[in-house]
Parts: structure tokens; C-alpha cells; sequence
């Protein structure tokens, strides 16, 4: 099988941990631990978030008196990519030893005119509370908003439309490179009026771009890993119950949070709608278990797993 694995923020910076390099690099190695049983059986491709990296690494930039400009979202958003990526890949050869392993600086276009530009939702950076939150607007120009017990910065997140480095994955997986890619949804990039790429402000969400990479790919299975066992329906309340199986449509005439299990929810029920295979959503502990239908809300066509016409 061909499997794409989202690594969600909380694989790399769990609630209530700072972000400093060594827990996340233990958790990366964590998370690494639980991949190899797939990467042994099947051909990988792994995508990660970097929501509370890149808002440390703006905010180190704005702060830096040696630059006359803070460096732009894009650029931030490509150091990520080299700093997870970098961690990813040596916990990967690490575990694999004789296995290729690669970790790509990857662009993703998006639209200039994409609405999201005019509305900054994507949670950057660490939680503050209310009031120096608003301080912290007030001085860098920030939009913030309240995401569950605290206020955190939000920039633009527009629909990822398609990893420009598509082939290149495609030609590495199929010679049997386990690639590391797409990391905090690909370095957002319009192409201008003459056709050259240019990065933009904005934070593109993981999954999402998990989603359409894992469509590009041809994968057989798209697995969106975090820190739940299952979704859950009427999340936070006393009527909570876990979704085993499903399908897009029933996941569809639910409501999810926009700012967490919504934007999973969308991207693993639109994998499913194109392509007629499977997705699921679930702890990064779980990932075989999620793969042989034992753990995690599995999403297909018809609600059962394995698909009876799986070839
Ligand atoms: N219906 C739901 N079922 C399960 N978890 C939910 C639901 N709605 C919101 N959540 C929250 O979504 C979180 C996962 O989303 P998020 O924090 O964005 O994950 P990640 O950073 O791993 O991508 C869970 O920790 C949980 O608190
Ligand atoms: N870019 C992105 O979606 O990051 P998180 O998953 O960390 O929010």
C-alpha cells in the first residue's frame, strides 16, 4: 500500500510543553518510533504541521534588531520545513537503518485572490492571555483570536491548490525513498502575472495539503495522526461518543471546531470522496492498529473497512 501520514502539531509539541529543540526532537523520535512498522510494510509519504514553530520563529525575527524587515511568513514557514524536516530525517535513518530517506523543501500554490487572505484563522505560535495578547497586536499588527483557554496569533491560511514538487515525490517514492514533504502545508506560493512562483504571507493547514498530496499520490490510505483515539461526536459534552466507521456524507451533516478536528474532518472526507479509498483519524500511538482497522474513525465510502473491493 501506498500510505500519506499527517503528523499533527501535538506530535511534536505536546500541551504544555515548551518548544524547544530537545522535547520535540524526542517526540519526533516518538513519533518515528510508531511509523516504522508501517515503513516496513509500505511505501511512505509524511507530512507534518508546524503551527507552534513557525509562530516562534516570526516572533524571533520581528524581535531581531539586526534585520531591517522581519523575514515574511513564506520564508519562515521554508525554516520549518528544514528544522522538522531535518529531525524527521535523522530519527528516520536512525530507526531505518539501509533505507532512503528524504526531507524536501516543498511549495504549495494557492490562489492570490483566495478569500482566506482577507480573513486570518490559521492559530500560529503559543497560547497568551487576553490582555497581552491584545498588546502584542497592538505592537506587531497582529490579528489574534481566542483558541480554547487562551488568545493566539492567526494569519491567512488559503486553500492549498498543488504541491509544485509533485513528480519529484512521486519519482522518490517509487523508488523507494520514504519522503518527508509538504511540512506546515508547503511554503505558500501564487504564480504572478508572467508565470514565475512568489511566496505570500499566510500559513497553508497540513491537512488539507495532506489530503490533496495523498489524492496527487494515488495513495491507497491517508492517516491523520494527533493526539484523540477517535472523533468523537458532541465533543465536550455528556452525549460524547466515539466514531469507529463512516463515511464523508455522514461526516459532512456534522459540525466540527474550525480551528482542530474541522479542517481533519474535511480533508480525510474529501480524500475519501475523490478517490474511493480510505482515511482515518487517530492517535499517532496507533498508526498500524488505525491501518488494520482496529483504533481510530476510519473513513470510506460505504463505512466498512477493509474495502471489500480493495484490490
Ligand atoms: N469532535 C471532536 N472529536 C475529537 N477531538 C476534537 C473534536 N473537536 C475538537 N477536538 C480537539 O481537536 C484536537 C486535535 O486537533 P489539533 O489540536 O488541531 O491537532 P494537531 O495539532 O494534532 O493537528 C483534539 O486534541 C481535541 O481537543
Ligand atoms: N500548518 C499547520 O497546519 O500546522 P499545525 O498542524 O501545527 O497547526
Amino acid at each position: 500500500m501506498r500510505v500519506v501520514v499527517a503528523l499533527g502539531g501535538n506530535a511534536l509539541v505536546r500541551r504544555g510543553e515548551t518548544p524547544d529543540a530537545e522535547p520535540q526532537r524526542g517526540n519526533v523520535d516518538r513519533a518515528v518510533r510508531s511509523l516504522v512498522p508501517l515503513a516496513e510494510r509500505h511505501e511512505l509519504i509524511i507530512t507534518h504541521g508546524n503551527g507552534p514553530q513557525v509562530g516562534v520563529l516570526a516572533l524571533e525575527s520581528l524581535n531581531d534588531p539586526g534585520l531591517t524587515r522581519p523575514y515574511p511568513l513564506d520564508t519562515v514557514g521554508a525554516e520549518t520545513q528544514g528544522m522538522i524536516g531535518y529531525w524527521m530525517l535523522q530519527s528516520l535513518q536512525n530507526a531505518l537503518p539501509g533505507r532512503q530517506v528524504m526531507a524536501m523543501i516543498t511549495q504549495t500554490l494557492v490562489s492570490a485572490v483566495d478569500p482566506a487572505f482577507a480573513d486570518p484563522a490559521k492559530f500560529v505560535g503559543q497560547l497568551y492571555g487576553r490582555v497581552e495578547a491584545e498588546k502584542l497586536a497592538a505592537e506587531y499588527g497582529w490579528t489574534v483570536r481566542r483558541d480554547g483557554e487562551g488568545w493566539r496569533r492567526v494569519v491567512p491560511s488559503p486553500r492549498p491548490q498543488r504541491v509544485i514538487e509533485t513528480r519529484l515525490i512521486r519519482e522518490l517514492v517509487r523508488l523507494g525513498t520514504i519522503v518527508v514533504c509538504a511540512g506546515g502545508g508547503g511554503i505558500p506560493v501564487v504564480r504572478n502575472d508572467v508565470g514565475r512562483l512568489e511566496g505570500v504571507e499566510a500559513v497553508i493547514d497540513k491537512d488539507h495539503t495532506a489530503s490533496l498530496l495523498a489524492e496527487s499520490m494515488d495513495a491507497d490510505a491517508l492517516l491523520i495522526l494527533t493526539d484523540v483515539p477517535r472523533v468523537m461526536r458532541d465533543f465536550g459534552t455528556d452525549r460524547e461518543k466515539e466514531i469507529v466507521h463512516t463515511t464523508p456524507y455522514e461526516l459532512r451533516a456534522e459540525r466540527f471546531p474550525a480551528g482542530s478536528m474541522g479542517p481533519k474532518v474535511e480533508a480525510a472526507a474529501t480524500f475519501v470522496e475523490r478517490t474511493g479509498d480510505m482515511a482515518a483519524i487517530g492517535l499517532l500511538d496507533q498508526c498500524a492498529e488505525i491501518l488494520d482497522g482496529t483504533a481510530g474513525t476510519i473513513v470510506t465510502p460505504s463505512g466498512t473497512w477493509p474495502l471489500a473491493s480493495t484490490p
